[in-house]
């Protein structure tokens, strides 16, 4: 019998999208006959660590990976899950991202104090997220209102939604979802006003490249069309340097014939890059079949727009 040992943040969300991971893990080992069983380790990044100070001020890619990539090289766990919008572009060499599950609702949400939508809230609402890319796509839709930094796990920005005076905040869906809080989200953002962020609402787990036994069980759990999607937005992440710091948001999707069937494989990817105050948004629309080469295209048409112009004076 093998004990796979799975890293984990011990934040309520990471524990809980762990603790998922593992049932569905394990159930997949017992249709196969594996003999295995999990065991979670928990682990404390640097992200965690520096919740007080705004991320965009801190800087760095993976600021909640590193130290669970370094744990897995050093053979003290075996595998990990991510929010695939955490995970950075590139994996420490030896790492490999073993499977992509099915992705749950990419959608942000609103929770509001008192239940009332995005279009009645006061004149001049607080809204507290600290996300560049919420705040500058909010304040086009709603430049009346006051966004305001507010930092924390999921659970404690709910908790200061109360405490803290605002009128509003903005989480991602998956995330309470996840933690079965659904009941407290007042509306769901169409991606046409709030474009979600690079993978939102998709996992990656994460394991050795040379962890074979550990490959084959995660290839059962791979969600193909998720891998697909999630991969175009990465592409076009990645071709403008983005990280979670910067206003950059992308959401792809396989279209769906008159008939309501999949049209074969033909993804189509939103890409977009604003300045933080929203006083400029560039966004762009493309189709194709090949999710790399979509998401190169996609980041062109925005690069051809100023887009790395918007994002060198977004890292200063
Ligand atoms: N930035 C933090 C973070 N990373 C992943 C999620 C949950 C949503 C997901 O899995 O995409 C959240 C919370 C949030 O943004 O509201």
């Amino acid at each position: 019998m093998r004990t796979i040992v799975v890293g984990s943040r011990q934040s309520a969300l990471a524990l809980t999208q762990t603790g998922h991971v593992i049932d569905a893990l394990t159930a997949i080992s017992e249709e196969q006959g594996l003999d295995v069983h999990f065991e979670i380790k928990k682990i404390i990044t640097k992200g965690d660590r520096i919740l007080d100070v705004t991320l965009s001020k801190v800087g760095g890619k993976g600021l909640f990976v590193k130290e669970i990539e370094q744990a897995l090289l050093d053979g003290e766990i075996d595998m990990a899950v991510h929010s695939m919008k955490d995970m950075p572009s590139e994996l420490q060499e030896g790492l490999i991202n073993g499977a992509i599950p099915p992705r749950v609702d990419p959608r942000d949400c609103l929770i509001t104090r008192t239940g009332c939508s995005l279009e009645e809230l006061p004149q001049g609402a607080r809204l507290g997220t600290s996300s560049l890319r919420r705040a500058s796509q909010l304040k086009l839709y709603r430049p009346d209102l006051q966004i305001e930094s507010i930092r924390g796990n999921i659970d404690s920005r709910l908790r200061k939604l109360e405490t803290e005076g605002f009128d509003a905040i903005m989480l991602a869906a998956a995330g309470l979802e996840r933690m079965g809080w659904s009941d407290r989200i007042t509306s769901f953002l169409p991606t046409e006003i709030c474009l979600p962020a690079v993978g939102q609402g998709a996992l990656g787990i994460e394991c050795r490249a040379d962890d074979i036994e550990m490959l084959q069980l995660l290839s059962l759990y791979n969600d193909d069309l998720t891998a697909v999607t999630v991969t175009a937005e990465r592409t076009f992440l990645s071709e403008l340097n983005g990280g979670c710091q910067v206003p950059i948001g992308a959401y792809a999707v396989r279209l769906q014939s008159s008939d309501g069937t999949e049209e074969q494989n033909i993804i189509q990817l939103t890409g977009m890059v604003a300045t933080p105050d929203g006083s400029i948004m560039l966004k762009e629309t493309m189709q194709g079949t090949d999710p790399v080469a979509l998401g190169i295209a996609v980041a062109a048409q925005l690069k051809s727009q100023g887009a790395d112009r918007i994002l060198a004076e977004v890292r200063g």
